[in-house]
């Protein structure tokens, strides 16, 4: 059976329609399961069509060639125009629309409300106290002000117990003083604040009467309303270029002794009475929650941009011809070749199943927040800490090695700002640092690891939480060919032995008179990898859920097919601790490797389709190179063309120095 791709278009590139024609499903279907709902998959389609009747809405000129300032200001003018259509493009407060709007418009690069709506608005959902909200949040969601999150500072960043921004209490005016004591206290990092907000969320440790209640988060404004100027005792600036993300204003803050009212210590959780009595929160992390928010969706932004660069490279190997397979009259696609294959299919598996667990973090983010907010109910917190803290590492690990797979599998032209791989990299990797770097995140997944092992040592494996109960699964012998259960049970086993095998590392150093802080830190790399096992058998089981819950037959079948190639990739990656430990034998080891090769051979016909189900428009790929007609070469040549080098024949460089250099050289 063959479905015709909805949007083959008469002009395309031929080698692109066949692909698209030999697809064995529907992409409207397999965008339905990618964005979670058939709802919300035409809505996006709706609002892509909407955005591409609005001549205002496109792009002045390609992003690569303009200055940062061209881009900030780019961004700006979108933004002003979208408020103009917000209402008519999107349904008002609907959360994953309005991130659909902002990629697909004003891209990936950074814009002044990137913070406002990631961090700034779910904060005051999450901390602020009813009466706070009704001051602050309604505000905010009519965007009458433009708020980011102030954590980072020059001199900390994952150490949060020693930021040295203060806010100290004073009795006497019932206000709250704002204080940057050293230059290492200065707010460093946050995106938005350096010259668009004019309010932020400031995270400052708590003084009350010379005692520190470490950080709480403050609502604090920043520069005046009319006049955009800072306010008197605020210092506030933009942090200047970066490797990539040149159309957000990263910043720093500095404040010199900055009142602000009592009521602006976000008081959901905890208070400060007029008098400075404390009232403690029912968790000591609850302030953290905005972090735990962006890395719970993390899963599915990553798999998003490593998808963009996959759809791009995908395209671009099906038209690419270069050498000779049997047939010597026509090159062949480089989509046919095995080693091509090898490099982008089991990144396009790792994107479905990021975005597939991605959808299930989103939702425990959710619930968490309601039972925290409407019954006080804080036992999910650590169990999503540890989750997300292991899934945005292991995620944007991976996410980094896909996309520069995707640039490179795109030969010279993959090296060029045409292709937008760069760009995607540049921003995509920021993930492996914010939100929490990677290693300090595998570590904090690892303490909910090592806890788990102590329990079950200690005799007490019911109280366990579901997502540990693999620990007390007992060795068994696998037929493989039994199916994914089959995968399953083995990577329970390796993940199983690293932990125990890292768990027993750590008690070894403290009974040889370690502190448990410096035996921590000698077992950090085999900690580190625990973590990332355990994940990564989360990230597959969440996999197979989800394809076993799938109805579409053709779906599911081109789905079965990636999860094939996954399970397979995934155990060949681990499988140096399987051997080590006798759970796998060589012989199994032969056998996933031609099951690996077979699952290329039966993705091939659909590899344009599982990305084109993207449903990325040409606006939100920014891509030359990756543009859905496929016509690469003439695309190519009219962008270069339109170069602001090649604006003039003779450049002033060459009158002023080349010129004048060869003029000399010939005396
Ligand atoms: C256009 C494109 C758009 C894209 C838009 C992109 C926007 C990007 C914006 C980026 C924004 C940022 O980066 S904002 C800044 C982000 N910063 C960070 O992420 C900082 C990372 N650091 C931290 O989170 C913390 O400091 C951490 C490492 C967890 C350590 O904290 P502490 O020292 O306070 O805690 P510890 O002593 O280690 O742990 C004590 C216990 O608390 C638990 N614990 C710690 N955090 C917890 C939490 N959140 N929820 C529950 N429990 C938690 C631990 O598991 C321990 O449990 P037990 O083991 O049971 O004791
Ligand atoms: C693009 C971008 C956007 C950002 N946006 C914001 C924002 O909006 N708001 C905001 O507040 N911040 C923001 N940040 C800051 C970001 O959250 C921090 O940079 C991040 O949390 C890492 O902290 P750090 O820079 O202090 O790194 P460090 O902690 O100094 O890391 C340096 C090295 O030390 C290691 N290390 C540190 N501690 C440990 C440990 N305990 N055990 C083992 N190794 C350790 C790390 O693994 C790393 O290799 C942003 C950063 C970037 C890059």
């Amino acid at each position: 059976m063959s479905f015709l791709n909805k949007e083959i278009c008469d002009g395309d590139n031929p080698d692109l329609t066949e692909e698209r024609r030999t697809a064995t499903f529907d992409t409207d279907r397999m965008a339905q399961v990618i964005y979670g709902s058939e709802k919300f998959a035409a809505r996006r389609r709706q609002i892509t069509k909407s955005i591409s009747r609005i001549p205002a809405l496109q792009d002045t000129k390609p992003l690569a060639f303009m200055t940062r300032e061209e881009k900030i200001t780019e961004a700006c003018r979108e933004l002003d125009v979208l408020s103009d259509h917000w209402e008519q493009l999107i349904y008002v407060n609907d959360e994953e629309e309005a991130l659909h709007l902002h990629r697909e418009v004003i891209g990936m690069e950074g814009h002044p409300f990137a913070l406002h709506e990631t961090m700034f608005i779910p904060t005051l959902v999450s901390q602020a106290s009813d009466e706070q909200q009704e001051k602050w949040l309604g505000r905010a969601r009519k965007r009458e002000i433009i708020g980011c999150y102030a954590q980072t500072e020059l001199g900390h960043g994952s150490n949060l117990r020693k930021l040295e921004t203060t806010a100290t209490y004073s009795p006497s005016t019932q206000e709250f003083i704002l204080h940057t004591p050293t230059i290492t206290a200065l707010k460093w990092w946050p995106g938005a604040l350096g010259k668009s907000s004019n309010y932020a969320i400031v995270m400052a440790d708590l003084v009350i009467k010379n005692k520190s209640y470490g950080p709480h988060p403050f609502i604090v404004q920043l520069r005046d309303e009319k006049t955009h100027q800072p306010l008197p005792g605020i210092t506030v600036g933009d942090i200047g270029p970066k490797m990539a993300f040149n159309g957000a204003d990263n910043g720093f803050l500095g404040f010199d002794h900055f009142r602000i009212p009592r009521g602006n210590l976000l008081m959901r959780h905890n208070r400060v009475e007029p008098d400075g009595s404390y009232l403690k929160p029912p968790h000591a992390k609850i302030g953290y929650s905005s972090m735990v928010k962006v890395r719970s969706r993390m899963a599915m932004d990553q798999g998003l941009f490593m998808a963009q660069a996959l759809v791009i490279a995908v395209r671009y190997s099906a038209v690419r011809r270069q050498g000779f397979l049997e047939d010597k009259s026509q090159e062949v696609k480089v989509l046919d070749y095995q080693t091509q294959q090898h490099r982008l299919f089991p990144s396009i598996a790792r994107v479905y199943a990021f975005i597939f667990c991605g959808l299930e973090t989103i939702q425990l983010y959710e619930k968490l927040i309601l039972d925290v907010n409407k019954n006080g109910d804080t036992s999910g917190m650590a169990d999503l800490h540890s989750l997300t803290s292991g899934l945005k590492s292991v995620v944007t690990h991976f996410t980094g090695q896909g996309i520069e797979q995707a640039r490179m599998a795109c030969g010279g032209h993959g090296y060029s700002m045409a292709s937008y791989i760069s760009e995607i990299y540049g921003v995509a990797v920021a993930g492996c640092t914010y939100e929490g770097e990677n290693m300090v995140m595998l570590l904090q997944c690892a303490r909910a690891l090592v806890k788990a092992v102590e329990l079950v040592e200690e005799g007490h494996p019911e109280k366990l939480s579901p997502m540990m109960a693999y620990l007390t699964k007992p060795s068994v012998t696998v037929d493989l060919t039994v199916g994914p259960e089959a995968y399953v049970k083995i990577f329970q086993l390796i993940a199983k032995k690293q932990a125990f095998k890292a768990t027993e590392q750590l008690h070894k150093f403290m009974v040889a008179g370690d502190s448990r802080d410096v035996a921590w830190n000698k077992s950090a790399v085999e900690l580190t990898k625990a973590s990332r096992l355990h994940t990564r058998l989360y990230i597959l089981k969440t996999f197979i859920r989800r394809v076993e819950s799938i109805t579409d037959i053709s779906v599911k079948a081109a789905l079965t097919d990636l999860l094939n190639l996954h399970l397979n990739y995934e155990l060949l990656d681990v499988a140096s601790y399987a051997l080590a430990d006798g759970i796998m034998s060589s012989t199994q080891m032969d056998f996933i490797k031609n099951q690996l090769y077979s699952s290329l051979e039966k993705i091939r016909p659909n590899a344009v389709s599982l990305m084109d189900s993207f449903q990325f428009s040409d606006l939100q790929l920014r891509s030359v190179l990756g543009r859905r007609d496929g016509h690469v070469y003439q695309n190519l040549f009219e962008w270069a063309k339109s170069s602001p080098l090649n604006q003039s024949e003779v450049l002033p460089s060459v009158t002023q120095y080349l010129k004048p250099m060869m003029e000399k050289s010939k005396l």
